[in-house]
């Protein structure tokens, strides 16, 4: 029941002959949907906004609780599938300037999205906002590491909603605490759980969620049909709805 297959020993599945399926694209727009709303806490300061009320501080509206804004901005997609390309669409509405993407290959509907095809270096470079959305392989481990981080913008948002082993935690957080970006948004960490002692939690300018991203009744609900028929499908010998071998 998830679209990432990075928990399934591929070779062993292989080796056993076991049918293997996942639940791809139902969950794109509750996925898209948490994206945003990470990106938006953390560029808005949200954490540290609850946190003064939290404390009667109120704090907020002074020049110590500046945020970011989305419209006038460049986003940059790691990985431009489904769930990029429901964050696009839904950012246009937002009136963000302009989307660079990276990946293999170039996408088709990048051209009617109105996204640009760019090195990882360049998206880096000139991205207010960062989002990762591209599969976890061997390749993409800590794809974003100190010297991806240095390449970004002192302003820029860091937003993981794929896996965080793309993430090198130890250098985001020191570029985090170092102010050498402006925050990060993550529905999803390495090791999850978290611990609630992990340096990361204790920073302001990190905001975590724990991988709500496909959390929704309407969404699982959909997750759980298509796992079950994909169970009912492969006993019968037939094709699987989302078949992945
Ligand atoms: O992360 C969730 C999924 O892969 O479905």
């Amino acid at each position: 029941m998830s679209t990432g297959i990075n928990h399934i020993d591929e070779a062993a599945v292989k080796e056993h002959g076991v049918k293997l399926g996942n639940t791809a694209n139902v969950q794109n727009n509750s996925v898209a949907d948490v994206a945003i709303g990470v990106m938006i806490a953390a560029a808005k300061r949200f954490k540290e906004g609850v946190a003064d009320i939290e404390s009667g501080e109120w704090k907020f509206g002074t020049n110590q609780t500046l945020g970011q804004d989305i419209a006038g901005s460049t986003v940059g997609i790691v990985g431009l599938g489904s769930i990029g390309q429901a964050i696009v669409r839904r950012l246009k509405g937002f009136d963000v300037a302009r989307f660079l993407y990276t990946g293999r290959s170039d996408k088709p509907e990048a051209i009617s999205l109105g996204a640009e095809r760019v090195s990882l270096g360049k998206l880096l470079k000139e991205s207010d906002y960062v989002m990762l959305g591209c599969p976890f392989t061997p390749e993409t481990k800590h794809l974003i590491n100190k010297e991806a981080l240095n390449k970004m913008k002192r302003s820029a948002v860091l937003v993981n909603y794929a896996r965080g082993d793309i993430v090198d935690q130890e250098a985001l957080y020191e570029a985090l605490k170092e102010k050498r970006i402006f925050a990060a948004g993550l529905d999803v960490v390495t090791p999850e759980p978290l611990p609630k002692d992990h340096p990361l939690i204790s920073l302001p300018n990190c905001f975590i969620v724990p991988h709500l991203g496909s959390s929704t009744l309407t969404t699982r609900n959909k997750m759980a049909i298509i796992a079950a028929n994909n169970v009912l499908l492969a006993l019968d010998g037939k094709p699987m709805q989302c078949p992945i071998n």
